[in-house]
């Protein structure tokens, strides 16, 4: 198992990560998400040995990394994949999959269980991007590492392809039975392909928690608003009930028991209808998604909600609607901000 303790990563005199811990189980996937800047690629050149550490620790179980102990990358039993892919490109498929494996066996098993069969005589630049990142995968997978570390594997690829691909990586990496570590920028293929996600912001993480946890109970307003369409409500919280101006609904306070709260609202735990009477806000904008519409809400308050619609509703700025907390999962509430 992978562990990570009080890890601090500076270039030069500038501190970008700091004091990270985090554990990666046996065959677990853990994806690492955070604004442009915020560390992620950095931790990953840390833990394949690419770039000195200035404190803490790297443990691989097999091996112990700290500033006064270097282990070299090759040592570490670590595979990499890299958005550009980083194949030769003098070389096939099958060459660049059975590059320095004495047994290229594992590699055969890759070119199978990835769809590569057709293509291995072939050069990569005669290959789509996704049939080269499955060959980087492949080539990564078939020198049997510890465990592997994925550098946004998927951004330079169409959002078509990236569906289908996120998930044929996650069952390559569960199927070989090696933990990863994925960074992407997409928070919604952090939430749908990961085992578990860890927020970065500013090199400090927020919060490591299951992709449900950090969704619906964010540790604090950042990672609300980092992992979807986030609003917040004023309220009162008192015994796992909160109270606002349209309805109650079940909460847990994250940082506060009870009192004056801000209510994290998605756009699914509002129920918005079209109401001749009784309405108590505005439309303000409509983004039609296909199979749905985000709405955005002004309330008489000022306060603005997000709710989600069928794309069968159709709602227009300045409509007059009826909008209502639609839960029966506790919602997240934290202590009101100073004015
Ligand atoms: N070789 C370097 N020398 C000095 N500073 C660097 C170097 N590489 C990265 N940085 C800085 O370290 C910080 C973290 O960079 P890093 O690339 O890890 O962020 P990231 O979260 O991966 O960003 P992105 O999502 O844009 O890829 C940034 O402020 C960056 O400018």
């Amino acid at each position: 198992m992978l562990s990570v303790s009080q890890l601090s990563i500076d270039y030069g005199s500038n501190r970008v990560v700091s004091d990270l811990n985090l554990s990666l189980g046996n065959n677990e996937i853990l994806m690492l998400v955070g604004p442009t800047g915020c560390g992620k690629s950095t931790i990953l050149q840390a833990l394949a040995g690419l770039i000195p550490i200035s404190e803490g620790e790297i443990n691989s179980g097999k091996w112990r990394a700290t500033p006064k102990i270097t282990v070299p990358a090759e040592k570490r039993s670590v595979g990499m994949v890299f958005q550009d892919f980083a194949l030769f490109p003098h070389l096939t498929v099958q060459q660049n999959i059975f590059f320095r494996l004495k047994d290229t066996s594992p590699g055969e098993h890759w070119i199978k269980l990835l769809g590569l069969d057709e293509f291995r005589n072939k050069k990569p630049a005669t290959l789509s991007g996704g049939q080269k990142q499955r060959v980087a995968l492949a080539r990564t997978l078939a020198h049997q590492p510890d465990f592997v570390l994925l550098d946004e594997p998927l951004s330079n690829l169409d959002a078509a392809l990236k569906d289908m691909l996120r998930w044929d990586i996650r069952n390559a990496l569960k199927a070989a039975g090696v933990p990863a570590i994925w960074v992407t920028h997409d928070q919604e293929e952090a939430l749908s392909v990961g085992d578990r996600v860890g927020v970065l912001q500013g090199g400090k993480i927020q919060q490591i928690d299951t992709p449900e946890r950090c969704f619906s109970m964010p540790n604090n307003r950042f990672v609300a608003r980092f992992l979807g369409e986030a609003s917040f409500i004023s309220g009162q919280f008192s015994q796992g009930q909160a109270t606002t101006s349209i309805g109650n609904a079940p909460a847990h306070g994250v940082d506060c028991e009870s009192g004056d709260v801000d209510v994290l609202l998605r756009p699914d735990d509002v129920l918005l209808v079209q109401s001749s009477v009784g309405n108590n806000g505005e439309i303000i904008w409509v983004r039609f998604e296909g199979g749905s519409r985000l709405c955005a809400i002004k309330l008489a308050c000022g306060t603005v909600v997000t709710s989600r619609v069928s794309h069968e509703i159709v709602v227009n700025p300045g409509d007059a609607v009826h909008v209502s907390l639609s839960t029966s999962h506790p919602l997240a509430v934290y202590k009101q901000l100073a004015q």
